[in-house]
């Protein structure tokens, strides 16, 4: 399993970028639209990985209550999987709690599942699969 990205939330993208530009990072292309998620993303390439920046789009996502309750900083942990559905049915039966029954759309045509921060250890926990032949 490798990490696929690191999640920060920010109230905004160009604030949030900033530390991140000054280090050298270029952003991965234009910044992406998730309506089912409710957020705008900016990818950051680094190694393997991504740093993405999550800005809330609407009220109910769940970008606004963490930034209201939290402030700006890291939101999740994401991990890739070959196989979405064999991996949500292999955890379930070590009693893992995915917060919605099915995958959901991501980023890039990614299929993502989370796991509660309580089975986190405190932490939010995404599962991604990509489509077929892509490398981010
Ligand atoms: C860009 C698209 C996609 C991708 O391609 O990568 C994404 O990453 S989308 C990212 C945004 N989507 C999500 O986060 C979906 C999953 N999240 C949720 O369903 C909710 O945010 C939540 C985790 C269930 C929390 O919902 P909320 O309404 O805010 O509930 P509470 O405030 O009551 O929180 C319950 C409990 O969990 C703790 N918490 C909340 N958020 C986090 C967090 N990000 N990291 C760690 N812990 C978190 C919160 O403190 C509460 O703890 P207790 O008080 O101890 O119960
Ligand atoms: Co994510």
């Amino acid at each position: 399993m490798t990490l696929d990205h690191l999640a920060i939330a920010t109230p905004d993208l160009d604030l949030g970028s900033a530390p991140y530009t000054a280090l050298g990072l270029h952003p991965e292309g234009p910044d992406e639209d998730v309506p089912t998620q409710g957020v705008r993303v900016r990818a950051f390439v680094v190694g393997g990985s991504l740093i993405e920046l999550l800005m809330p789009t609407r009220p109910e996502s769940p970008l606004t209550s963490f930034l209201q309750k939290r402030g700006a900083g890291l939101h999740h942990l994401a991990f890739r999987v070959g196989d979405l559905d064999a991996e949500m049915r292999r955890l379930r039966e070590q009693g893992a709690a995915f917060l919605s029954p099915e995958p959901q759309p991501g980023r890039a045509g990614t299929q993502v599942a989370f796991l509660h921060p309580r089975w986190g250890a405190g932490t939010l926990i995404e599962l991604v699969e990509h489509p077929a032949g892509s490398r981010h």
